[in-house]
């Protein structure tokens, strides 16, 4: 770790999606001095950069919190891993590569909901500036950002086939899910630049590690925030060596350490719900009772067919392939290493009568126990439905005022009845869609669920007992206009000066599709609004700018 300075205008707390971007954008002004902390290492490992590198980084503690959750009733009792990423860059390091936006619905519904400044007139362009889209064209896409968005340079057979099965049953190739119109099914587009990955860290960090003006320190976990009279002057942090140190934030503390390490961090700051609080005996700076609230994920379901022709698990199999593989993307950067986690997406619609696709399609051309372990000894590939808006809501508590120990996550699955229909449905259209023609006959056996899985009751409790997190936790500090929000629209904790919150915590909804891209949306967004409030009390500088040849 580098020694911390003792004091920044702007202290960040958490360099994964969207805290990269914040760094970036307040420290073009060099007359801000901005430090960014983050509880893991350097991305200098060089599985974070090969985008197949999650098999490796993912449940691994060197990258990972490695979160369990608790035993969810609707999930029979079973509890999940929670995947996230300790590493420059967090999540983003470690995740599936896919480029998402949402739903331009899902923002106008934020500022329907009272959160001014959050419709897709207002956030679409910051989407824009925030990336190249390789391809270069496109309506509302962007050309001079720092991400690098690109098509995916492996295609497979088995998968051309799902989409051309789904086009059998009408629904339409949509060459671009992030423009106008997300319905339809089609190929991912991936945070991938030349075969490497695009985290944030790479796209917003490396570029401007250079400046004077901006202090990174890793190793460095937020043990809370210091508040004095209502008011957060700073951070206290853990060192590796066991010692303590606070840095002054002379502006502001922005909390980034995501769904699960911002609510956290706000408890174990006396922001929370104050009965909870006094039963860890933790003093109260604010009684906050959403804190930890309203948490949301998308579920997964994983149907496998095992198949007739040859998927990825045959092309992992011998080391011979293997050292193929390994050379091809030594050489060219192309082939299964430059891998995303899935290849193709569908954004469809359950039932009739929906504004927008309610569930959505990840599809790999290859198949294992659970994400992460190694593939299964046979042909057979995957397709993965999960729910889009999710009803159920579930929650983070703290298991121990000792920040080392990692907080109790409740997620609460499948609560709803329009949770558990939504899911048996996507799960049914994906079997439609397995005994339909082209892809019909390159399958030859229904694997997970089996063929005798029938109706709707026999198909829940198989989602019950398989189904698993698609890693999008959301909403644990919502956003809102209303008094009970953890944060006002401009993302400012409510009853605290000087503290915001700008991460996958403060969707007061889910976004319908994966969550990276609206990290980083989000993460500009504060930098915005934290200049231009800067500017209106007279701390004048230039209006956020994405510094991306320096
Ligand atoms: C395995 C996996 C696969 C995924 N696949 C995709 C995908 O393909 N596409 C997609 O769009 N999304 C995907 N996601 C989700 C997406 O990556 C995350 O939603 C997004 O990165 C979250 O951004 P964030 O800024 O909210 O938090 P994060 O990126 O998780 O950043 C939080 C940061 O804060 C740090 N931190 C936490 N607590 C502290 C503390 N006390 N002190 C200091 N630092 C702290 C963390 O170490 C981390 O670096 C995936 C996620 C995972 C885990």
């Amino acid at each position: 770790m580098s020694q911390a300075s003792d004091l920044a205008d702007y202290v960040i707390v958490g360099a994964g999606s969207a805290g990269c971007v914040v760094a970036n954008h307040l420290s073009a002004d060099p007359a801000i001095r901005v430090t960014l902390l983050e509880a893991g290492n350097r991305d200098s490992s060089p599985w974070i950069h090969i985008p197949v590198g999650y098999f490796h980084t993912m449940h691994n503690p060197d990258f990972d919190w490695c979160y369990e959750t608790e035993p969810d009733p609707g999930l029979n009792g079973r509890s999940l891993h929670w995947p996230r990423g300790k590493v420059l860059g967090g999540s983003s390091s470690l995740n599936g590569l896919l480029y998402v936006r949402g739903q331009r619905e899902d923002y106008d519904r934020w500022a329907q909901m009272g959160n001014e400044g959050w419709s897709w007139r207002e956030v679409g362009p910051l989407f824009e500036e925030l990336e190249t889209f390789q391809r270069g064209e496109g309506e509302g896409r962007g050309t001079h950002g720092p991400l690098q968005v690109s098509d995916p340079r492996l295609r497979r057979r088995i998968c051309e086939l799902w989409i051309e099965a789904a086009k059998a049953n009408g629904i339409p190739y949509n060459p671009d899910y992030n423009g106008p119109v997300q319905d339809g099914v089609g190929h991912f587009q991936l945070t991938v630049n030349k075969g490497r990955r695009c985290s944030s860290a790479a796209a917003f960090l490396k570029p401007i590690r250079h400046r004077q003006n901006l202090d990174v320190v890793t190793n460095a976990q937020v043990r809370r925030v210091v508040i004095e009279d209502g008011h957060a002057t700073g951070v206290e942090i853990r060192r590796p060596d066991g010692s303590h140190q606070v840095i002054r934030a002379a502006r502001e503390v922005i909390l980034c350490a995501g769904a699960i390490g911002s609510p956290q961090i706000l408890m174990l700051s006396g922001v929370g719900d104050a009965e909870h609080l006094r039963d860890h005996g933790i003093a109260v700076a604010q009684d906050a009772p959403e804190v930890g609230r309203n948490l949301q994920d998308h579920l997964q379901a994983r149907l496998v067919f095992k198949c007739r022709e040859a998927t990825l698990n045959d092309e992992v199999r011998s080391l011979m392939n293997k050292a193929r593989i390994g050379l091809e993307y030594a050489l060219f950067r192309t082939g299964p290493m430059s891998m995303a986690a899935s290849l193709v997406f569908g954004f469809l619609r359950t039932r009739p009568g929906l504004a927008t696709p309610d569930i959505q399609f990840h599809i790999q051309p290859w198949s294992a126990d659970s994400p992460g372990e190694g593939v299964h000894p046979f042909s057979a590939f995957t397709q993965s439905v999960c729910q889009l808006r999710p009803e159920s809501r579930g929650t983070i508590t703290l298991r121990s005022a000792d920040p080392l120990v990692a907080p109790l996550i409740e997620p609460n699955y499948l609560a709803t009845q329009t949770d558990r229909d939504t899911l048996v449905a996507g799960i049914e259209i994906a079997r439609k869609f397995a005994r339909t023609e082209p892809l019909k006959s390159a399958i030859s056996e229904e694997f997970r669920p089996t063929a005798d899985v029938q109706g709707y009751d026999e198909v829940l409790a198989w989602a019950r007992m398989n189904s698993t997190t698609i890693y999008h936790p959301t909403g644990t500090c919502r956003m809102g206009a209303d008094e009970r929000a953890v944060v006002d629209p401009r993302l400012r904790v409510r009853g605290i000066r000087g503290l915001r919150v700008a991460d996958c915590s403060i969707m007061p909804e889910i976004v319908s599709g994966n969550t990276n891209a609206p990290a980083m949306m989000i993460g500009a967004k504060l930098a915005r609004m934290v200049l231009d409030d800067r500017r209106a009390e007279g701390g004048a500088g230039p209006r956020a700018g994405i510094d991306k040849a320096a």
